[in-house]
């Protein structure tokens, strides 16, 4: 598949949709061979079904199997899907839940595709040993998602390019004028003007300005040989920073892999990751130089933040004191100084000036010390603080904002200036791997995917079954994923049909007979959930297994009731479709309540024997009218039973779980009836204890 035209159900406007949220019809077309469903469901008016349809049928092109080749029925559809549920609760991102559904049962003809995807399930069964209970580990990965490339790129606004060339401001504007501003300038004047309105300008030509400390122009002698790094450096920090917690955190897992030697994404070795991480910790999610990587930054932010909340804290103090000392203040005139007074040569404020200079003094000394220490100011920003207080003895203290708002704006510009030489860096770092890190962090993506599989092949205690040629099926200890799923433990079954080491007489065809309650159906589960996990190429819910590979599960569910003439019609239907050759799994529930039983049997009796004459085909039928099925057919049909030997003092039944063979088991509904007379009491009791009666 070359372009969205080839991918089914993919028309011009929909094309356009995923062109327009992967950024490019290659990046669309990928995601959709990737399996990303995911990703696809986030596309505006494209649901997760669609998503899981649109995969499947591509790769059903391509594979040349879709997922009705195996499944031939709504119920053995409807067991995959429950299947699929519980394997999904072991993913850890959103990414692994839906691409699960890319897994499924394969007929005989991709036997290689299933031992193909037997060794990868193998192989994450062992990365789920390690880190299957890893809390840590978990984590990271819940925190990986898919990268995000279509984000809003805001222009930078406090960096600008000047020149005085026109070709040079032509080619630079179109290249960069949507990220910061290129402007022409014709005189030093006009170069000052503009440079000044932005903490960083950068020029190819001085023009003679009378260049001063407080603006930031930097001179260079080719500005097209600039490289983004250089110009734009936020663009390459910034598609980091929108994805920093699904990198890092990709990053982390590998490095957890490796460290317990599992070999993962061999594409980049450890001194490269070992970079990238560094790197990014220099960064923020806002795509700003983080915290901890430059002490003067962080310094010169800190008095950024703090320089007013301080200055005027500092100014009440100062206040509070020079009221103090007022209060305190008596003086004393000597007869000299009277006599000044008196004759206009000393005037009284003068005197009381020098009264309190000293204390005046010590208190600004003490106040611009408080400010110094308390910013950690250095020696050229205590000139600021020097020139924050008036020279002249005022009351009350007031400082200049003016000299405040200057002290914050040089910060401003030392800050900015600092970070622009190590956002040029980060760039210039990061750059080298952006085409690689997608790759990767898909690579840890599709590492959860099978990593689900693990865990859930870990926590059901599941074992790879030994695929085998022809008709059979066995497994021991064989435990129904569903019954497990809701409950926790259950009783283990061994069981087998058809040709496989476990099974003496060959049969391949079964009537399972038994007591109600007994766990006939909860074993034809079990039989389906083996057939289909074994053909995705997945272990299977028992200690040791043999699965014949076949062409198809033909799975059909207990019917609800009597069936009227149409539905009666429309069942045999469905049935003839196990009529053909090829090779398959006939797995039927009680299928008798389509008719009266007399017929019903008859029916069974036929399909059985229809079944029975294709060499490739197991079947089992769960009955309670296996002596009449028996009585209507010649053919080779083993009966096994589930049997009840009682209530037990909680009134549960006391059954043997795993099913006798040539044994006709009793239905014995007379234990339920006695269950719920023990259970009722009253009127509902007499009912019950009336219908046992009927049993004595
Ligand atoms: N192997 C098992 N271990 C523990 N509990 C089981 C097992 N199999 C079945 N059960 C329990 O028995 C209940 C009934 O099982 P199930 O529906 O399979 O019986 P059934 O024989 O099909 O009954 P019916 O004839 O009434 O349809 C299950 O819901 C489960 O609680």
């Amino acid at each position: 598949m070359e372009s969205l035209q080839d991918v089914p159900r993919i028309g011009d406007k929909t094309a356009q949709r995923f062109i327009g949220h992967f950024g490019s019809e290659e990046a669309a077309l990928n995601a959709i061979l990737n399996g990303d469903i995911a990703s696809i469901s986030e596309i505006e008016g494209i649901g997760q079904k669609f998503a899981i349809s649109l995969v499947h049928e591509t790769r059903g092109i391509i594979d040349g199997v879709t997922l009705t080749d195996f499944l031939k029925t709504n119920e053995a559809v409807n067991i995959y899907q429950r299947l699929l549920d519980v394997i999904k609760q072991f993913a850890n991102t959103g990414y692994a839940r839906d691409k699960l559904h890319i897994y499924i049962p394969y007929p005989s003809s991709k036997i290689n595709l299933i031992k193909q995807i037997q060794d990868t399930v193998n192989y994450y069964r062992k990365t789920a040993d390690v880190f299957g209970k890893d809390d840590k580990f978990l984590k990271m990965l819940s925190h990986i998602k898919p990268l995000k490339s279509n984000y809003p790129s805001g222009k930078i606004r406090d960096r600008t390019i000047l020149t005085t060339d026109e070709n040079v401001y032509a080619n630079l504007k179109k290249k960069y004028g949507s990220f910061v501003d290129i402007q022409i300038v014709t005189d030093s004047s006009e170069m000052l003007d503009i440079a000044r309105g932005y903490s960083h300008a950068i020029t190819d030509d001085y023009l003679d300005v009378d260049y001063s400390e407080d603006m930031e122009l930097e001179y260079v002698t080719d500005l097209e040989k600039l490289q983004d790094w250089q110009i734009i450096p936020e663009k390459e920090i910034a598609f980091y920073a929108k994805n920093l917690p699904a990198i890092d955190n990709s990053l982390d897992v590998i490095q957890c892999l490796r460290s317990n030697d599992f070999n993962f994404f061999e594409q980049m070795d450890n001194k490269d990751l070992e970079i990238l991480k560094e790197t990014l910790e220099l960064i923020d999610e806002k795509g700003d130089v983080a915290t901890g990587t430059d002490p003067e930054i962080d310094r010169l932010s800190k008095i950024h933040e703090r320089i007013y909340e301080t200055v005027s804290k500092t100014v009440e103090y100062a206040n509070a004191k020079l009221d103090k000392c007022l209060e305190e203040s008596k003086m004393t005139l000597s007869g000299q100084d009277m006599l000044r007074v008196m004759n206009g040569s000393m005037e009284i404020q003068d005197l009381m000036r020098k009264e309190i200079y000293q204390s005046y003094q010590s208190i600004l000394e003490e106040a611009k010390d408080s400010i110094t220490n308390e910013l950690k100011l250095e020696k050229q920003e205590k000139l600021f603080v020097d020139s924050l207080f008036p020279d002249e003895i005022s009351y009350p203290i007031e400082i200049d904002d003016s000299q405040v708002n200057a002290l914050k704006q040089d910060i401003v510009r030392r800050i900015q200036k600092k970070k622009v030489d190590h956002k040029r860096q980060i760039s210039k770092t990061l750059h080298e791997y952006h085409d690689i890190i997608r790759e990767l962090v898909y690579s840890v993506l599709d590492f959860d995917v099978g990593f689900a599989i693990g865990r859930f092949a870990r926590e059901y205690n599941l074992e790879m079954p030994q695929l085998i040629d022809g008709a059979g099926i066995g497994f021991v200890k064989g435990s129904n994923l569903f019954l497990q799923s809701k409950y926790g433990d259950v009783t283990p079954i061994d069981y087998s049909l058809g040709k496989t080491s476990q099974n003496s007489d060959n049969n391949r065809h079964v009537l399972l007979s038994g007591v109600n309650s007994g766990g006939k159906t909860s074993m034809l589960e079990l039989l389906a959930q083996c057939v289909i996990l074994a053909h995705m190429g997945f272990p299977v819910p028992a200690n040791a297994s043999e699965i014949g590979i076949t062409d198809g599960l033909y799975y059909f569910a207990k019917s609800k009731g009597t069936l009227d003439a149409g539905a009666f019609e429309s069942s045999l239907t469905d049935f003839s479709v196990v009529a053909d050759n090829s090779s398959k799994v006939v797995l039927v529930d009680e299928l008798e309540s389509i008719t009266e039983p007399g017929a019903s049997a008859k029916i069974i009796a036929g399909i059985l024997e229809t079944l029975s004459e294709n060499e490739k085909s197991m079947s089992v039928f769960v009955s309670h009218l296996s002596e009449l099925i028996m009585e209507n057919t010649q053919c080779d049909v083993r009966v096994d039973g589930i049997e009840a030997e009682g209530l037990d003092s909680e009134l549960n039944l006391i059954v043997d779980r795993t099913p006798r063979q040539n044994y006709i088991a009793k239905s014995t509904p007379e234990l339920i009836v006695e269950r719920l007379a023990r259970k009722a009491s009253g009127d509902e009791q007499a009912f019950y204890k009336r219908l046992k009666y009927k049993f004595d």
